[in-house]
């Protein structure tokens, strides 16, 4: 026993761990997360470099802020890091791991992803549901246009845009007819909110596993209850969505409408004898928790600080307007088949991505095999996270990084598609985001209506610097206050086609 100790004991003095702040016993360097996760992360990154690792309770992690240690561990590395972490919250929201976003790299997950990005997330079928989209951005812009009828009234642009996204969202996957009884839509939302909040906050398990007592906080913090409960209500209500779209499979075979996302998950349940998978209800409705928690208001997000940049520069937002105005003419609506010619909306987009991805951490990975990054040693069972915002505000990958600047993109062929590792909103390598497509489809459509329709102001007695930048905490990096701006209708009929 003592020659093992021995040996153990100089293998683990050859190893080369990455750099990290010094540690407190038990919690290690979890005081130092503050409120502001990507933010205290980065600031101790300038310290201790693009591959620091810092000890969470039990968990060691590794976390990334360069894009050359981000391109390491998502691309050339992909496969030792492409796998999650089994987080508790995680495990009952996600049916024991049935979904796509939190389930472990497995053969599995790749059946899985498949039909994620294949039948839900292709091309042809987000295209297909572009009437949704449309219909539900003329909705908003009635709503607004109601507010213009009383000049110098304010509207809260937060509460329309993740209600549009809420909109979108729930017709795409229960389709148009449907209407809630137990979840109704205000209901729901508030749901998803719930789930996310819970998904967000902190959980004594996952920094201690396998710990009494930890199980015991989580008790007694009520995460648990709350955890329960929000699971309880998602089930109850999908369930019934469900058999609805069971029954209605039954009686009408074809119904006519065009298919939502129950509908072809449940195709895919009937005919699904010789593939590998067995697609039960539990599996539809772990990719339905999918849809929700990481479509919803991660576009949502991304809309409202799209819009809040550009009040807080109005020559920018002229600009935008100018091109939109100019390439769609008196049409009185932009349509998806416009965006195309749209580039400076373009660039205004990924600049806004680039200062506020929603998704400033990605969800952790985990480190499968013993490996190098950095020529640092990793050992299996570290958690991996990439600071994708302090990667897109690192002034060695961008000029005046913390500027609204969308002019940067113009000769530039960065792009957010998981290829350049300084831009990287929607993670990359294996487990890239599979909903792009729909994302910057419901981001884009909105954003160009917004800035057609109407003319924005500040309201009144409100100058530039009293836009209220910050954070709020959560899985989603939202602007914590809500955007409220005065809109006046703009005469779509004068303009002629550029
Ligand atoms: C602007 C909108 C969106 C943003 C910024 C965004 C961002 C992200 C990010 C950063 C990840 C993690 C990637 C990684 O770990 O490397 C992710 C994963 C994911 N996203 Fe999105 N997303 C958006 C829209 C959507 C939509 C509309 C859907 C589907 C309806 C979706 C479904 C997913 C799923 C299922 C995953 C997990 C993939 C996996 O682990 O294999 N996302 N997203």
């Amino acid at each position: 026993i003592p020659l093992l100790l021995l040996l153990k004991h100089s293998k683990t003095q050859q190893l080369n761990p990455p750099p990290g702040p010094p540690k407190l016993p038990i919690i290690g360097n979890m005081h130092q997360l503050g409120h502001s996760r990507h933010r205290s992360l980065s600031n101790l990154s300038k310290k201790y470099g693009p591959a620091m690792v810092l000890q969470l309770g039990r968990v060691p992690f590794l976390v990334v802020s360069s894009a050359e240690t981000a391109k390491e561990v998502l691309k050339t590395q992909d496969l030792n890091f492409c796998t999650r972490p089994a987080v508790l919250t995680l495990k009952r929201l996600s049916y024991d791991f049935l979904d796509v976003a939190f389930s472990p790299h497995s053969e599995y997950w790749r059946e899985m992803r498949k039909i994620f990005a294949l039948e839900l997330m292709g091309a042809k079928r987000v295209h297909s549901f572009g009437p949704i989209r449309g219909e539900e951005v003329a909705n908003m812009v009635d709503s607004i246009s109601k507010s213009c009828s009383s000049p110098m009234r304010p509207v809260n642009l937060t509460e329309e845009l993740f209600s549009l996204t809420a909109r979108v969202i729930c017709r795409t996957a229960f389709g148009k007819s449907y209407h809630g009884k137990e979840f109704d839509r205000g209901k729901f939302l508030e749901g998803v909110y719930e789930a996310m909040a819970i998904m967000g906050s902190f959980s004594a398990s996952d920094f201690f596993p396998s710990s009494w007592a930890a199980s015991a906080v989580d008790v007694i913090t009520g995460l648990r209850g709350r955890l329960e409960r929000c699971f309880l209500s998602f089930d109850k209500f999908y369930q019934r969505v469900i058999d609805e779209h069971l029954e209605r499979a039954e009686s009408k075979g074809e119904h006519g409408q065009e298919e939502d996302i129950i509908d072809v998950l449940v195709g895919i349940m009937k005919r699904d004898e010789s593939s590998p998978i067995h697609i039960t209800a539990d599996h539809i409705k772990a990719l339905l928790m999918n849809i929700f928690m990481a479509g919803m208001s991660t576009s949502a997000v991304a809309m409202v600080w799209t819009m809040t940049e550009l009040a807080r520069k109005p020559e920018l937002m002229k600009k935008a307007q100018d091109e939109i105005r100019g390439k769609v003419g008196n049409k009185g609506k932009v349509e998806e088949s416009d965006l195309e010619q749209l580039l400076y909306l373009k660039m205004v987009v990924k600049e806004s991505l680039r200062l506020h991805p929603p998704g400033a951490l990605l969800p952790p990975r985990e480190c499968v095999n013993h490996c190098k990054v950095n020529g640092y040693d990793i050992s299996p069972g570290t958690r991996v996270v990439v600071n994708v915002w302090a990667i897109g505000t690192n002034p060695e990958h961008w000029e005046n990084p913390e500027e609204f600047w969308p002019e940067r993109f113009e000769n530039s062929s960065i792009d957010y598609r998981g290829q350049h590792f300084e831009l990287l909103p929607f993670g990359a390598g294996r487990r890239i985001c599979p909903g792009i497509t729909m994302g910057m489809l419901n981001v884009e459509l909105a954003i160009a209506n917004l800035l057609y329709c109407f003319e924005w102001k500040l309201p009144s007695g409100m100058n530039v610097e009293d836009i209220d930048m910050e954070e709020g905490t959560g899985i989603a990096l939202r602007k914590k206050s809500p955007l409220f701006l005065v809109p006046s209708k703009f005469n779509c009929s004068s303009m002629g086609v550029s």
